[in-house]
């Protein structure tokens, strides 16, 4: 089959807002969402389809747009070879030439519309891009340790480079765990870590980043009026956390853990295979060790969460380097 060649926009606007158009009828796929843009003409380069695609389109003058992914993909009429740039400087105020309807949405809330297939990995990169960095989740839960024990460790992990916490909290804190708990929040935010919050309704006052859901509670009808992100299983729930504005997923368990031995693992295979078909960035969980990250990586995932191989190892800011050491080089 003959490869049609694809110039498409990313277009960013100052707040991070991407602009997403309707496909009109009498195209393909009539009534998805695409990224503005069209096919590369004989003689062209893909650079000057996407300049002359969205002066027709939108009626912007394209500057300096970068070159971001080339990505091929079969629909049963055709293969594309789709040529993303990112746009962010044009001249001219884009709406809709040619009648089509356009919207400016964040990265998280594209997934809630019916997109063109080809799209969802270019909407995972978009949500990736925006993951705390290096993107080592620590899911720090207070009631596996001794308060001062876990104080501790999180704070040598956060003193080693961690960046992004879930504070998990199965059982609702007393008091003065949760002041402590209240005041680790704060600290690490100062150090410049992302700090989001598992815990179930009513949401403590704790300073945080945004909140992370269990499948579970998603399911019960839970929805953050923020950032959040979704511990998922399946292709369903992944669904479902992408269509609802999750910003990332934790998929779990790509390995076989000690905590769960008779649990069937989805193995890096399943793993890969969720993460080609999900919008969302995927975050593999579960018998991830600092040596396995690379298999994560390679499988697909975008980052990896550790419960235990941190808060509990002996020495938790050699082990924190241990995992961080495959970002940092
Ligand atoms: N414009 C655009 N096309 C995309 C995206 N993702 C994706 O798979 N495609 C596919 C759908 C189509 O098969 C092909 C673009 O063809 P098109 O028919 O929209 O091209 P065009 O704007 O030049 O339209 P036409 O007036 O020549 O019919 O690329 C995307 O984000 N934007
Ligand atoms: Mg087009």
């Amino acid at each position: 089959m003959l490869t049609v060649p694809v110039a498409t926009g990313i277009i960013e606007d100052a707040s991070g807002r991407l602009l997403i158009s309707l496909r009109p009828e009498g195209k393909p796929w009539p009534g998805f969402w695409e990224f503005p843009g069209g096919k590369v003409d004989p003689g062209e380069t893909p650079e000057q389809a996407l300049v002359r695609e969205l002066w027709e389109e939108l009626g912007i003058t394209v500057t300096a747009p970068e070159s971001f992914r080339v990505l091929d993909y079969t629909y049963p009429e055709r293969t594309v070879r789709l040529h993303f740039y990112r746009v962010r400087h044009w001249t001219g105020t884009a709406h809709g030439r040619e009648g089509q309807e356009v919207r400016w949405l964040y990265p998280w809330e594209i997934p809630a519309l019916e997109c063109l297939p080809a799209n969802l990995r270019i909407t995972a990169e978009a949500l990736a891009e925006a993951l705390p960095q290096p993107p080592l989740c620590l899911i720090a839960d207070p009631d596996r340790l001794p308060l001062l024990d876990f104080r501790k460790s999180l704070e040598a992990a956060l003193g080693a480079g961690l960046r992004w916490l879930v504070l998990r909290c199965k059982t609702v804190p007393d008091a003065p765990t949760a002041a402590v708990l209240s005041a680790l929040c704060a600290e690490a935010l100062a150090q410049g870590a992302q700090v989001y919050l598992n815990h179930s309704d009513p949401l403590p006052d704790w300073p945080r980043s945004g909140r992370h859901l269990t499948q579970i509670q998603l399911d019960a009808g839970v929805r953050p009026d923020a950032a959040f992100g979704v511990s998922c299983h399946d292709a369903v729930g992944l669904q479902r956390a992408a269509r609802l504005g999750a910003r990332y997923a934790f998929l779990s368990p790509i390995f076989v853990t000690p905590s769960h031995p008779g649990a069937a693992a989805l193995e890096p295979q399943a793993f890969a295979a969720m993460a080609a078909e999900s919008s969302l960035p995927l975050i593999a969980l579960g018998g991830v060790t600092a040596a396995r990250v690379p298999v994560a990586l390679a499988a697909g995932a975008r980052g990896v969460a550790v419960l235990s191989g941190i808060l509990e190892a002996p020495d938790p800011a050699v082990a924190t380097r241990a995992y961080l050491q495959h970002w940092n080089g």
